[in-house]
């Protein structure tokens, strides 16, 4: 067996993948092979929706954020059921997940692994870790920092599993205050519990975020300088992710709680908390332009956040061994012939399940015979022919 043989086998990809109900999927089983799978089809046809399924196959509601109910199959009984093998380094698993017929999918989707109720959908992170971009994500840059504060978190959540669960108890403390806020209440017991949980779990999500930042700089490093996809200069834009730079966590934990104690009055006239790791930003600029990332073209963006998105993948894998799945939505939109070459000989070399879609199987011919491809027809998917 030769050494690429062997890496091949080691890459935590899905193997099977089955779908019920899902979008305008009423029933599906494919066999994927590792490395790059290549779904192209027709406008509407399903590749994003079989690309969203595999999105769920993380915490969270999935590359679209749809709410759970719509993603049951119109004429179907109202839930939806995912089914994949993954395959890597740890052994096999199988994860299942969907919400039952009936269930609104407000109180979340259920997830069994190898037929055991998990704990919760972070069990997930054990077996596989699930990055994605998309086109909605070509605003990104201009776009507002909420989004950019999601993607960040994700980032984080692939090298750092315990991301997600601080991120749902600050929310959850923070709305507490914002109650309190808003019914013009004085209970300062109640306030300094709540204000004291937000210090603890928000300077944790800030030293996360400048943690993962500091480490995928240095990946970034790693970028060819003057290669297709550009060196990208990233920072953090926050008090807190500013101040863990000059000052111990349990500093800044005090000096945030302090602030929050501080500004009570202010926030209760805004109806809400103004300060913390919840108004945060990821800015980034294109190092070889010496330009703010939201003033480039949108091709020089989105080759920055390729950049971006493998070299976090590098990190991934260098961190944890496993190197996360890929989603790369129409990623052959914006890249030229070159750049599209360079991707995919940086995927190859990331030894990573690279899911690709576009609407031209063409756009992809240079990966022929190193590559699965597949086509995707409403709700059907078959092998491509002549790729
Ligand atoms: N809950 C649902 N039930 C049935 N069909 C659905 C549901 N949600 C979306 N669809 C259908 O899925 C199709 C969209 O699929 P998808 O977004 O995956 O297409 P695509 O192949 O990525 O297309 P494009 O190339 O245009 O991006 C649409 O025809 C839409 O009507």
């Amino acid at each position: 067996m030769t050494a690429g043989a062997t890496q091949l086998q080691q890459q935590t990809h899905i193997s099977k993948l089955t779908l019920t109900n899902f979008r305008n999927y009423a029933a599906l089983s494919i066999g994927l092979s590792p490395g790059a799978v290549v779904l192209s089809g027709d406008n509407g046809a399903g590749k994003t929706n079989l690309l969203e399924a595999i999105s769920l196959l993380t915490p969270g509601r999935g590359l679209r954020r749809a709410p759970y109910a719509d993603l049951a199959r119109e004429d179907g009984d109202g839930g939806f059921a995912l089914h994949a093998r993954i395959e890597g380094p740890e052994g096999q698993a199988e994860i299942g997940t969907g919400i039952a017929g009936g269930d609104s999918g407000e109180s979340g989707r259920r997830v069994r692994i190898n037929g055991a109720a998990a704990r919760s959908s972070e069990d997930m992170l054990e077996w596989l870790r699930v990055v994605w971009l998309t086109p909605a994500m070509d605003g990104l840059f201009p776009g507002p920092a909420a989004d950019r504060r999601r993607f960040l978190d994700r980032l984080v959540l692939a090298i750092d599993p315990g991301h997600g669960q601080r991120a749902l108890d600050y929310e959850k403390a923070m709305r507490g205050r914002n109650r309190l806020l808003t019914e013009g209440s004085r209970d300062g017991s109640w306030f300094e519990a709540i204000e004291t949980q937000m210090a603890e779990t928000g300077v944790a999500i800030a030293a996360a975020r400048a943690e993962l930042a500091r480490l995928l700089a240095a990946m970034i490093e790693r970028l060819p300088s003057s290669g297709p996809f550009p060196q990208a200069d990233i920072s953090l834009d926050g008090d807190l992710e500013k101040a863990l730079g000059s000052a111990p966590a349990v500093d800044v934990e005090e000096r945030f709680r302090r602030a929050l104690a501080d500004g009570r009055d202010r926030d209760r006239a805004a109806g809400r908390t103004l300060d913390g790791p919840h108004r945060s930003d990821l800015v980034v600029r294109h190092r070889p332009k010496a330009m703010p990332a939201e003033l480039c073209s949108t091709g020089e963006q989105k080759a920055l956040l390729v950049g971006i998105v493998v070299s976090h993948a590098r990190l991934t894998g260098e961190m944890s061994g496993m190197t996360p799945i890929l989603l790369l939505d129409e990623i052959a939109a914006h890249l030229d012939a070159g750049r599209r070459a360079a991707l995919f000989s940086i995927l190859e070399e990331l030894n990573c399940q690279a899911f690709m879609t576009g609407t031209d199987a063409a756009l992809f011919s240079s990966l022929a015979g190193r590559a699965q491809f597949l086509t995707v027809d409403h709700g059907t998917v078959g092998p491509t022919e002549d790729p």
